[in-house]
């Protein structure tokens, strides 16, 4: 079996993986703040362990991988967005702009990540919405580690707040290797007459009645960032589990926090085993961000005619650990490499098993600059002729689409009816209903859905939506584009 290897933040060497289960290999991907399109910085992660997902699941088989990548769809930054566009005169109570703005945000998503060819996260292989969980959907379990925590004396209530005490945690700074009076110098810890010290960091805050909140042991209010992710991957994958992975900007304090939860909330187990971190997009040599303004999104690149297969060689051309840029120049030869591949690989059969070397070198801490060259190699070894030339392209297709490359036009159309969109409107438009009480809005896209062939079932929890006889993509199509 081949060997991985993996550069671990945690250790700061590179280890091989030694899977807990080599029948269910688990890794967790901290996902998307959904409240905006996602930019091009956003996209480098997703690509990335999109990599080490195929990977897994060419060594250990698809069923025995599970991938979880989440959606924080409860967060400040989601609340200030929704009270500015209320401020400027957007109907609807702030709940329901919040999940029409959420469940928007997931459909573009989807749709974005999708066309770079980035596998759907699944759970033992079976792709479904667990595998993408809403932070919002696991409430519950991140109020019951909380009242562990403050069990077992490494959180306090203050103030209907409830921190935790870093000091109580013995292996802070493991992660950053930063010592605690360190941190305090450089960072811009929020001091609050509620903290004991003012390093601790929010696990639960109050929610004043104009914002989203949920009744628990310290009031009405909603979770802080960190907690999500340590609940979640504790719901989906167990208390220990192979890989964390995310942008190194989230090394601290995101991931410094979630381990100094989740290891004091179970001391015995071990969390994730190996860290692993991308290194960011920049622009002019800063990392691109909402924040900085610096930015453009993928949806905008895809816009102006750049396929997605294009954009994710481009990623694929720098080592994860490495900072990068986009640039025209690496869009140009992208372009014209993947032009000269494709007709290369012609009718290539499918169903070969992929080059050795071309494993190897992603085996060997995800190397896909080397699994480009030996593809680029390859691809001169058929240029320059020889007999056995159909088992060489069929060699040659089945490396390319272990890096996500060169995928079948049938994989990049969408595949069947997807409805996920129009069930998140659906949804959102019903939430939004149930506050105002008006479900005009509701039935008559429940109308136009079942003239399109769609059956619709509303459920306590959610809505279904299923094509049935006489399904109509075309005027799906049209639905999906009207605003
Ligand atoms: N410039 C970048 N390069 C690579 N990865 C990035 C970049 N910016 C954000 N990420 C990663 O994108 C993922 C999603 O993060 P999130 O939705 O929280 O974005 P964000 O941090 O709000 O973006 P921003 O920093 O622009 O506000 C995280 O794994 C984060 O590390
Ligand atoms: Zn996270």
């Amino acid at each position: 079996m081949v060997e991985i290897r993996l550069t671990n933040t945690l250790t700061r060497r590179k280890e091989p993986l030694v899977p807990l289960d080599p029948r269910n290999l688990r890794l967790y991907l901290c996902g998307p703040t959904v409240y905006d399109r996602a930019h091009l910085g956003n996209a480098r992660p997703v690509v990335v362990f999109d990599v080490l997902y195929r990977l897994l699941r060419h060594v250990y088989g698809a069923q025995h991988v599970s991938y979880v990548r989440n959606f924080t769809d409860v967060d400040d930054k989601i609340n200030a967005s929704a009270l500015a566009r209320q401020a400027a005169g957007a109907p609807g109570t702030l709940e329901s702009l919040i999940a029409e703005r959420t469940a928007e945000t997931i459909g573009w998503y989807h749709a974005d990540m999708d066309a770079l060819s980035a596998l759907r996260p699944s759970i033992r292989g079976e792709v479904s919405d667990r595998a993408e969980p809403r932070a919002t959907a696991y409430i519950p379990q991140m109020i019951a580690m909380i009242e562990t925590l403050v069990a077992q004396g490494h959180a306090y209530a203050a103030q209907g707040h409830v921190l935790f005490e870093v000091r109580s945690c013995p292996g802070y700074g493991r992660l950053s290797g930063r010592s605690i009076d360190d941190m305090i110098a450089g960072a811009r810890v929020e001091v609050a007459p509620f903290k004991r010290d003012p390093m601790d960091f929010v696990l639960w805050k109050p929610s004043d009645a104009s914002l989203p909140g949920w009744d628990s042991p310290w009031g009405r209010g909603r979770p802080g960032w960190h907690i999500e992710c340590s609940a979640m991957s504790e719901a989906l994958l167990g208390q220990s589990f192979d890989i964390h992975g995310g942008g190194i900007d989230l090394q601290f304090p995101h991931h410094e926090n979630e381990i100094a939860q989740s290891c004091c909330a179970h001391p015995q187990a071990g969390f994730a085993s190996i860290w692993l971190h991308n290194e960011m997009l920049q622009v002019e040599g800063r990392k691109m961000s909402k924040s900085l303004g610096n930015f453009f999104t993928v949806r905008d690149l895809l816009d102006q005619g750049i396929a997605g297969e294009v954009i994710r060689y481009v990623f694929l051309m720098t080592h994860y650990r490495k900072p990068m840029d986009w640039t025209a120049d690496k869009v140009r030869e992208a372009e014209a490499t993947l032009r000269r591949w494709r007709a290369l690989a012609g009718d290539a059969g499918d169903g070969a098993a992929p080059d050795a070397g071309l494993v190897e070198a992603l085996a060997d801490d995800l190397n896909t600059p080397g699994a480009l060259a030996r593809l680029h190699q390859m691809a001169r070894e058929i240029a320059g002729g020889g007999g056995t030339g159909d088992g060489r392209r069929a060699v040659f297709l089945s490396s390319a689409r272990a890096l996500g490359l060169l995928a079948a036009q049938a994989d990049q159309a969408p595949r069947g009816p997807d409805l996920s969109e129009l069930r998140d409107r659906l949804q959102a438009l019903r939430i939004a209903a149930k506050a105002s009480k008006d479900f005009s809005d509701v039935d008559a896209l429940k109308a136009r859905l079942a003239a399109a062939g769609v059956a619709v079932r509303m459920t306590a929890d959610g809505v279904e939506l299923t094509a049935g006889a006489g399904f109509d993509p075309a005027a799906i199509l049209r639905l999906e584009q009207q605003p």
